[in-house]
């Protein structure tokens, strides 16, 4: 193992010695010299003129100012020791002391490099005539239904079906927020501020948007993507919170669209899977949740009520989601922030929008809110908490249902914490967080402790997809009337769903004239 470590920075720049035994002071390899003007502080990729006695011309650096980096300091170091020459490659250079480490670039190669980042997220239908095949794209997805192996063709039948039914009712409340869901457009300014945040900190990079479920789809972003050319991708779904039913069915689309594209396949990319705890995430909630508690006029008397969009309790306990978990230490992150800013106030945690009757993570936000009126709780702060646009399920949901519910349970005092939207502190540690991840492209991250900041790990989208629900257990459709299993009522369900499904196939084939019997050349016999 060959040692590398940063001498302090002279007056003239940075030097940088490499070893190979592994003991500084002996047996001395090259040394690279930085004689540019640069930027040292923590995260920041600065730009100078170097020379070097390994014969690099142009070096781009890094400063890594916290040990727990060191994985990320190790990786960098070692392929740019590979690239300079220092070593013969196979081996790993040892960072000596993290916090004094700037891993240095091969600026010649990183001008070639174009970096990107993909914003996932859910999308939402932009006019009410969208709803509806908004909502088809939702339910055709098996990471929302997970239908039995037999019964997964009918997938978009039922897909059909269940979307027409909803479609009403969610549009209106579609049209109670002005005819449409305001995430394109929050999402489309996230991602201009991301850009000029990581412009800001030297690190040029285009930013896309890929929506799961409505315009712009992910498939667009990727089209885009190669078009201009990019060469390490970071994607970051931006939900703070993994879960199965979002940035994971996200990434089992990626996933597929890789693996069907060459260039794609050859592309480098890292995931950023959840960012919960990052630090800049907490202090910007706890900062929004102070200024909204200054307004009520006993702030020491508030309820602080952390409202989280649900999921199925069989995703969690069957499929292994890790979207419960990370959602209670979420919290816990963001009270002992606010505790620390000296306010004392109660918090609790519930789980809203539920579809179907099928058992989801409680306890539910509806029963939680009467409960609280019930016991005495007079001045109450919801604080949405799994998503960090307004949408839907805030502007509707909450402002409006949630907040009726509460005057009626006898809450007095209602507030409302804003989504974090565009707020400058959470888009540059957003911009931080790529800054980070940048040296895991390409790179077998899973596989790195220090990658492990989070329950689900860094990495590729196909050890990411490893890590978990790997099996892709059937589970229990969160939206239809029956219930899946083997006690006696669930088979007498279980037939009945069937029949009701065929049906409801038969119907749709013989009306639209398309779908699984046509494409057999089974219907147009009944002609
Ligand atoms: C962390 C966020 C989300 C999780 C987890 C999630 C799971 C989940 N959602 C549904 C069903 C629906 N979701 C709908 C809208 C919607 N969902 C999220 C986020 C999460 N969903 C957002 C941000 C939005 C709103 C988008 C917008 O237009 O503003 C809808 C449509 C709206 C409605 O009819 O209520 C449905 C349906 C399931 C079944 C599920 C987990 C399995
Ligand atoms: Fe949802």
């Amino acid at each position: 193992m060959a040692a590398m470590q940063v001498v302090p920075a002279a007056a003239a720049g940075v030097v940088v010695q490499v070893q190979q035994d592994g003991r500084l002071g002996s047996r001395r390899a090259p040394v690279v010299c930085a004689t540019g003007a640069m930027s040292m502080c923590h995260g920041v990729m600065a730009r100078g003129a170097f020379g070097s006695s390994s014969g690099a011309s142009a070096l781009s650096v890094v400063r890594i100012a916290s040990p727990k980096l060191r994985g990320v300091a190790t990786m960098a170091a070692t392929k740019v020791a590979a690239e300079l020459g220092l070593t013969s490659g196979g081996e790993e250079v040892e960072v000596v002391a993290p916090e004094d480490v700037l891993i240095v670039e091969n600026k010649q190669r990183q001008d070639q490099e174009r970096v990107g980042v993909l914003l996932l997220n859910l999308g939402g239908p932009d006019t009410l005539e969208d709803v509806q095949p908004f909502l088809y794209n939702l339910f055709a997805d098996p990471d929302i239904i997970r239908l039995p192996r037999l019964f997964r063709f009918l997938q978009r039948p039922l897909a059909t079906f269940i979307s027409t039914l909803r479609a009403p009712k969610s549009a209106e409340g579609y049209a109670a927020i002005g005819g449409g869901s305001p995430l394109r457009q929050i999402t489309n300014e996230q991602a201009e501020a991301l850009k000029a945040s990581l412009q800001s900190k030297d690190v040029p990079a285009k930013v896309y948007v890929g929506m799961r479920y409505w315009h712009p789809f992910t498939e667009e972003a990727i089209s885009q993507i190669k078009e201009d050319g990019i060469t390490r991708l970071v994607v970051l779904p931006l939900y703070p919170q993994f879960s199965i039913s979002t940035s994971g069915s996200s990434l089992r689309l990626l996933e597929s669209i890789f693996r069907q594209d060459e260039y794609l396949v050859n592309m480098q990319h890292t995931v950023i899977p959840s960012w919960y705890n990052r630090n800049g995430y907490v202090q910007s909630m706890a900062t929004l949740i102070e200024k909204e508690l200054a307004k009520f006029e006993k702030p020491e008397e508030v309820h602080i009520f952390f409202s989280a969009h649900g999921v199925p309790v069989a995703y969690v306990e069957e499929a292994g989601d890790p979207y419960k978990a990370e959602m209670e230490e979420c919290v816990q992150l963001i009270m002992a922030e606010v505790k620390n800013r000296g306010i004392r106030c109660p918090h609790t945690l519930a789980y809203q929008s539920r579809v179907g009757p099928v058992e989801w993570l409680k306890p539910y936000t509806d029963v939680t809110i009467k409960e609280l009126g019930k016991s005495g709780v007079k001045s109450l702060l919801a604080v949405p908490v799994s998503f960090v646009s307004e949408h839907i399920e805030t502007l509707e949901e909450i402002d409006m249902e949630y907040r009726e519910l509460a005057l009626e349970s006898g809450i007095r005092n209602w507030g409302r914490v804003p989504a974090l939207g565009v707020e400058p502190g959470f888009i540059a540690d957003l911009a931080d967080a790529i800054i980070e991840a940048l040296p895991y492209v390409g790179a077998m991250a899973v596989s790195n402790l220090e990658a492990r900041q989070s329950l689900v790990p860094l990495g590729s989208v196909g050890e990411l997809l490893a890590t978990y629900d790997t099996l892709r257990r059937e589970l229990p459709a969160p939206v239809t009337m029956w219930e899946w299993g083997w006690t006696k009522s669930a088979e007498t369900w279980n037939g009945r769903a069937a029949m009701l499904a065929v049906l409801t196939l038969l119907v749709l084939e013989v009306t639209s004239g398309q779908g699984v019997l046509h494409q057999l050349g089974i219907l147009p016999l009944f002609h």
